[in-house]
């Protein structure tokens, strides 16, 4: 266990909200692709092959040729203010951080990201610092799955193995069936899609393998995908489901997003709509592989107009139903407020003892 610094008795008690993402490059530049990807691809939950195996291939072939590639399609979707998975991100939280301003002087809401940064553990360290005593972890993730969210739990169980007071936690494990999340897809989709032109899902792949193994991405995006058909009224047949983003030479879910929107397009669908409800937010997989190469490929087999739609965003609905979620899952941490108060008696409390002085000055025993 690491030395933790000693607790401030006077400090007051908080609660904290963490969105967490996966992550992204801190620049498009191959050397901080080839620095996220080494993280990203040494993790045992994304990547289930032996380490003896897999580490050497890693380290000997795909971070010698990868990095490049990648960062060339993140060069075309980097902003001003950054890569769109982080900006968004940020910009959620503050959205969040917003609807729950009235409870700032307790709860705050902070992101992290699994890879990368801001990183999750150092997001960690911070909080503890301000002796965050509940911390309620949301991956930003709708559909679980152990490739994402268990890596996000194993993230958070690393760091806090070395903690010798641990915070409250709780930890949400998907949200694509909370309240109100099919209606705030519905809601948003709604307006900009035309029910005479066939509707894709397409979600990020995992292989196959994980879900034999039991992993229940695959249920939770056909579900998800079904839900969000009955909250639209599609009619069956107007809409399909596929995964995109395959990595590597395994059998992965399908049918395979390019694969299956050519096949559309050959069997003289022409109008397409593109959604991704398995990312809370833009990201290279959905505006680099779906709305740049997808769209071309299926240009390219026939198809006539392509429209992609953005994922939820920090947009203030998305803000909203988050905070609602977070809620939900700690509503009675309410009960332990105001503080303030108590770590005042408490200050009081410690000025009447013998060892006040020792005690004052925060020494751990
Ligand atoms: C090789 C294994 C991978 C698995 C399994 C996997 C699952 C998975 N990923 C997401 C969400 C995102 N993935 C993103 C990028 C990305 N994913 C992989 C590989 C696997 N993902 C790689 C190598 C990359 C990096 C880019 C590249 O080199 O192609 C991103 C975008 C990050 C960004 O910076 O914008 C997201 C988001 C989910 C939801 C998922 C399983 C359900
Ligand atoms: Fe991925
Ligand atoms: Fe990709």
């Amino acid at each position: 266990m690491t030395a933790n610094r000693p607790f401030k008795h006077p400090t007051p008690e908080q609660s904290a909200i963490i969105l967490v993402n996966l992550g992204t490059p801190d620049d498009p530049s191959p050397k901080a692709v080839r620095r996220y990807l080494a993280e990203f691809l040494s993790d045992p939950r994304v990547i289930e092959l032996p380490r003896w195996f897999w580490l050497p291939v890693l380290y000997g072939v795909i971070l010698n040729i990868r990095p490049r590639k990648s960062a060339h399609a993140y060069q075309s979707i980097w902003t001003d203010q950054g890569s769109p998975l982080a900006v968004h991100t940020d910009a959620l939280t503050k959205g969040v951080a917003d609807v729950l301003k009235p409870h700032q002087s307790w709860l705050k809401v902070a992101s992290a990201m699994r890879y990368g940064n801001p990183n999750l553990r150092q997001v960690l360290r911070d909080l503890r610092e301000r002796n965050t005593r509940r911390i309620l972890v949301v991956p930003l993730y709708p559909q679980y799955s152990a490739t994402t969210t268990a890596s996000v739990f194993d993230a958070l169980t690393d760091e806090l193995q070395q903690w010798r007071w641990l915070p409250e936690l709780r930890f949400v494990a998907d949200y694509y069936r909370a309240p109100g999340y099919i209606d705030l897809l519905a809601n948003r989709l709604r307006p900009s899609l035309d029910p005479n032109r066939h509707l894709l899902y397409s979600f990020h792949g995992i292989p196959e393998r994980y879900v034999r193994a039991g992993d229940p991405y695959y249920c939770q995006a056909q579900a998800t995908a079904r839900r969000l058909a009955e909250a639209l009224g599609r009619e069956p047949g107007s809409w399909s489901l596929s995964f995109q983003s395959r990595v590597g030479k395994e059998r992965w879910l399908g049918p395979y997003t390019d694969a299956h929107l050519q096949a559309l397009a050959r069997r003289g669908i022409t109008d397409l709509d593109v959604i991704c409800p398995g990312f809370a937010v833009d990201c290279l997989e959905t505006l680099e592989e779906i709305a740049m190469q997808n769209r071309d490929l299926f240009l390219a087999a026939g198809g006539k107009s392509f429209t992609y739609h953005p994922c939820l965003n920090a947009g203030a609905d998305h803000a909203q139903f988050l905070a609602q979620l977070a809620l939900a899952q700690c509503r009675d941490w309410f009960d332990h407020q105001p503080v303030a108060a108590s770590a005042d008696a408490f200050a009081a409390h410690l000025r009447e003892q013998p060892d006040a002085g020792r005690l004052a000055a925060g020494v751990a025993e």
